[in-house]
């Protein structure tokens, strides 16, 4: 019997009883399924071309079995460490503005890592969200070709950030959730690990097309974002985000300059300045497994990766990157010279 995943209060809830049921129909295939050694001393098994360590497959297990999406439902997508948490800030304060003000914002508050702005897949494989606010704001790791039919159908905002960057943020994040038993992850095997695809929902480019292509076919349905124009423009994306959500921002918030408050409230700075962020946890609806916020909010600049990789390294990377995404039409922003 696994253990359950879920935070519900009561032990052996309707979810929790479900999830151990989809465990044991799945123990034989996690079993034989091929695996790697992953980056925090658990391996991670291939699953329909794409790294999810054991605990994540059984969510997908789950959610593919038990989620029922509503037509309204809105997901944030992305690749781990491609700014999710920041989104989610941005998201949230702009679909919900009409419930708070910026005095007393639900965000400022609480923060958005200690309680559920965005209800993580991963983290709450559950399927009760009835007490959520229509529409409903969902975030997910997971690739596109890993969701359950029925959220194919529903709206996507989808990010994804420059693949150095990417690597040295999940670098880092990893050798502070590794047990202290184990020798952090050199930058040599980080590299070499990214590039080969194995990292937690990857492979990076594997994931990043997966969107890609979909949004190139329903754009009305994927509003497909870069961390770097987030970063660039945040004004300008939080305008695209708040029409795509269905609520563009009047004359008069425009006026009242609502936009950007939205935009400094979800600010690296005011984000990482917040109690919540500097002391607290995140449990992931598990008690035993804590990461603390501020590994959410490390540095947040766009080209870190210059500080740590080596040329041999850059242009390994980019020379899959280049091979990957060749005639697709999507590019990271090469004028910055980032690649
Ligand atoms: N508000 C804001 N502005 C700019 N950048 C921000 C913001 N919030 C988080 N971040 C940076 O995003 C990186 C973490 O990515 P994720 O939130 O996707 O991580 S996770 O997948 O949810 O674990 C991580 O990037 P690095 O600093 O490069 O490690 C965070 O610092």
């Amino acid at each position: 019997m696994s253990s359950s995943p879920s935070f519900s209060t009561t032990p052996q809830s309707k979810e929790d009883a479900d999830y151990n049921k989809i465990c044991d129909e799945y123990n034989h295939l996690i079993e034989t399924i091929p695996k790697a050694n992953g980056w925090r001393g658990e391996p991670l098994c291939n699953y329909n071309g794409f790294w999810l360590n054991t605990m994540i497959l059984k969510s997908n297990f789950f959610l593919q079995s038990y989620f029922k999406s509503q037509t309204t439902d809105i997901f944030l997508a992305s690749v781990m460490k491609s700014g999710t948490t920041w989104l989610k800030a941005l998201m949230f304060s702009t679909l919900n503005r009409h419930l708070y003000s910026f005095s007393d914002h639900y965000l400022l508050r609480h923060g958005p890592q200690s309680t559920f702005p965005l209800l993580d897949f991963e983290s709450y494989p559950i399927t009760d969200f009835t007490s959520f606010p229509t529409p409903r704001l969902f975030a997910t790791h997971f690739p596109r070709t890993l969701l359950p039919s029925c959220m194919i159908p529903c709206k996507f905002v989808y990010l994804c950030r420059e693949p150095k960057d990417v690597l040295i943020s999940y670098w880092h994040f990893m050798n502070k959730l590794r047990s202290k038993d184990l020798p952090p992850v050199s930058l040599d095997d980080a590299v070499d690990l990214f590039c080969k695809g194995i990292l937690d929902y990857g492979s990076f480019w594997e994931h990043v097309l997966s969107y890609w292509r979909a949004s190139l076919e329903y754009p009305d349905k994927i509003l497909f974002l870069k961390y770097e124009e987030v970063k660039k423009e945040p004004e300008v994306v939080v305008r695209k985000l708040a029409t795509f959500m269905g609520k563009p921002f009047t004359a008069e918030e425009v006026e009242k300059k609502v936009v950007e408050n939205i935009v400094d409230l979800c600010s690296f700075q005011t984000l990482s300045n917040m109690e919540v962020n500097k002391k607290g946890v995140e449990n992931f609806g598990r008690v035993e497994a804590g990461v603390e916020n501020r590994h959410f909010l490390r540095n947040g600049e766009i080209g870190d990766w210059k500080n740590y990789l080596s040329e041999e390294m850059k242009q390994r990377i980019d020379g899959i990157t280049h091979e990957k995404l060749k005639g697709s039409g999507l590019i990271f922003d090469a004028s910055d010279g980032l690649y």
